[in-house]
């Protein structure tokens, strides 16, 4: 009896009501989440940058052994840049002493006979001025952009305007034949730009469509391109100019190349800071008609315009 009765006292069991343990949103706690551990390394972090700051010292001074490098290789090469850095800082810079208004940009149209040279200036005068000019004679000036003029010289092929070119010329567009290749004139030119100061020298190929074969297109393109690099340096800039149409070259790939030019920047060269140079671009004879006439081997009086450009 009493038995029974210390049954009916107790509490009867009750089912659990709740998802969680009905099975169909079960988790299990014990298991932290990608969350919370997230949340527990910040905490940790945050407590550990206190601790560090409370007692004065950095983390890496308080665990050097956590900081330490693990390759001694990767180590040396993080120090000898390092080092290279700061010796480029003990250099003198150069100085840039061009004034407010800069002269024209001039870029040299280089390369043998019957190239393109002609074809590419005018092509690249009528994209800027929307003008075509069918004769050229001497430089041209045309204004590129809100701070740039540029004037496009062609270059004979004598090696007295390859000399004085490459002593005067910011840029060079040397031309190139594809379809026959690197003729002499080219590495003549190189040479010469060397021994003053090399200028930016860019390379556009032309006659392009003269190769039919699409697999030699794409090799000779490669061995031309390794050909340049060698010369000039791995990464040097190439045009290709794929073809002619009614006596003009493509006009996108017209428009990349005086893109390229329009925004170009030119570093300072050391040799031409030291050699200041006049760059007369027209000449007028103001002498009397009537002196000429009188006598044709008068002396005569010239007027040259131009640009000096003189560095201090
Ligand atoms: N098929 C083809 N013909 C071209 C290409 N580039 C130029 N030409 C032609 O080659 C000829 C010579 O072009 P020019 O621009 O006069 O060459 P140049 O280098 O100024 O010649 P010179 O002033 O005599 O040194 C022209 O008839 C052009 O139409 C090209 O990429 N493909």
């Amino acid at each position: 009896m009493e038995e029974n009765e210390d049954l009916a006292n107790k509490k009867k069991h009750r089912e659990r009501h709740s998802a969680r343990w009905k099975g169909t949103l079960a988790v299990d706690r014990t298991l932290p989440t990608t969350l919370a551990v997230e949340k527990l390394k910040r905490r940790k972090a945050k407590k550990d940058s206190l601790n560090a700051e409370s007692d004065g010292i950095s983390a890496k001074q308080k665990n050097p052994k956590a900081f330490a490098f693990n390759s001694a290789i990767r180590a040396e090469r993080r120090f000898r840049r390092k080092q290279d850095i700061e010796t480029k800082k003990q250099h003198i810079p150069l100085v840039d002493r061009t004034p407010i208004e800069p002269p024209p940009v001039l870029v040299a149209v280089v390369g043998p006979p019957k190239v393109g040279k002609t074809t590419l200036i005018q092509n690249l005068i009528r994209l800027f001025t929307k003008t075509p000019l069918a004769n050229i004679k001497g430089p041209v000036t045309i204004v590129m952009g809100k701070k740039r003029r540029v004037t496009f010289i062609e270059c004979n092929n004598d090696i007295n305007s390859m000399i004085d070119l490459a002593k005067v010329a910011d840029l060079v567009l040397l031309l190139c034949d594809a379809s026959f290749g690197f003729e002499m004139e080219i590495f003549e030119f190189l040479n010469i730009c060397q021994v003053h100061g090399m200028p930016r020298i860019m390379g556009v190929l032309t006659h392009l469509d003269m190769i039919k074969n699409s697999k030699t297109l794409k090799t000779t393109k490669k061995t031309l391109k390794h050909r340049f690099w060698t010369e000039i340096y791995p990464g040097a800039k190439l045009f290709y100019l794929s073809g002619i149409l009614h006596g003009e070259y493509l006009r996108n790939e017209i428009k990349n190349l005086g893109r390229f030019i329009s925004v170009m920047k030119f570093r300072p060269l050391q040799w031409r800071s030291t050699h200041s140079y006049l760059l007369g671009d027209r000449l007028e004879d103001l002498t009397n008609q009537e002196l000429i006439r009188r006598d044709p081997k008068c002396d005569r009086n010239v007027s040259l315009y131009g640009y000096v450009r003189e560095y201090p």
